[in-house]
């Protein structure tokens, strides 16, 4: 009793008790956020949103197991998504998602789903509450900042993803300087997948990036005002 009232005794131990709630704050505000692919097995990851961006194109949220929890996908790698297409039978496709890690809680894919395609027939069908099975990553593209000085991009379609994913993870990134030039085609200006998204990041960085679109249909004029934004004079002798 007598020691327990001492007090260097009481000043001991609220030292250890501080020292002991420091190290705790440390250790939590330390803790990296849980990976949640696994790349041997799928696991099932929960549909929260669903958004129709066009007549056939949708962007999936899917929730990670907390809101802080992150993906764990490295810059430039895809993961499996596992369905059913409609003849029951099961299909494994690639995707990339547009999310990155410093996005908390939840991924996302944007999907662009095809009348005879096989996984499109799958996401087609899925509704707020499913489940879809995953597995990654996947890959043997890994960026690292600084890798190079400059990128030149060249998509088509829902090839985007993979660009997107990239770009926005170097122009995100204060300490990394490299510069992104993206050359998108589609067919036509419906066709263009995360439009917004990319004049977005244009305007938010344009020293770093700049998209130029390829529509099929307006090839000829979009080439002529890529060569004017270039070289800055008229084109005299093209054919059209
Ligand atoms: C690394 C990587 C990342 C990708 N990321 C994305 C992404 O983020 N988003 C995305 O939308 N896609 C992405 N893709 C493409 C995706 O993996 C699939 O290829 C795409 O979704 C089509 O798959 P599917 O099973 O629906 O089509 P499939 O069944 O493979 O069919 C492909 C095409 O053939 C046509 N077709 C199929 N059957 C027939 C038939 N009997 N007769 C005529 N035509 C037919 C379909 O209409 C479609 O045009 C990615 C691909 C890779 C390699």
């Amino acid at each position: 009793m007598e020691l327990l009232q001492s007090p260097t005794v009481e000043i001991v131990g609220i030292a250890v008790a501080l020292a002991a709630v420091a190290a705790a704050a440390y250790i939590y505000s330390n803790k990296k956020p849980r990976d949640c692919l696994d790349p041997e097995n799928f696991k099932e990851f929960k549909l929260v949103q669903r958004t129709q961006l066009s007549h056939n194109v949708a962007k999936f949220r899917f929730a990670l197991p907390t809101p802080t929890s992150v993906l764990g996908l490295p810059i430039g790698q895809h993961i499996s998504c596992r369905g059913r297409d409609g003849q029951g039978e099961e299909v494994i496709k690639p995707y990339t998602p547009t999310t990155l890690d410093s996005d908390l809680g939840h991924f996302e894919l944007v999907i662009k789903m095809y009348p005879q395609g096989r996984m499109s027939h799958h996401f087609r069908e899925m509704r707020v509450g499913d489940y879809l099975a995953v597995k990654g990553p996947k890959g043997r593209f890994k960026y690292q900042p600084g890798q190079v000085r400059a990128f030149g991009m060249l998509a088509g379609g829902s090839g985007i993803t993979p660009m997107f994913q990239v770009a926005r993870a170097i122009l995100e990134n204060p300490k990394d300087r490299t510069k992104v030039h993206l050359i998108y085609a589609n067919v036509t200006l419906e066709d263009i997948l995360l439009k917004e998204e990319l004049d977005g990041l244009a305007r938010d960085y344009p020293d770093r990036f700049k998209v130029f679109y390829v529509l099929n249909q307006v090839i000829c004029l979009v080439f002529f005002s890529i060569f004017l934004e270039n070289f800055g004079s008229p084109v005299v002798g093209l054919p059209f």
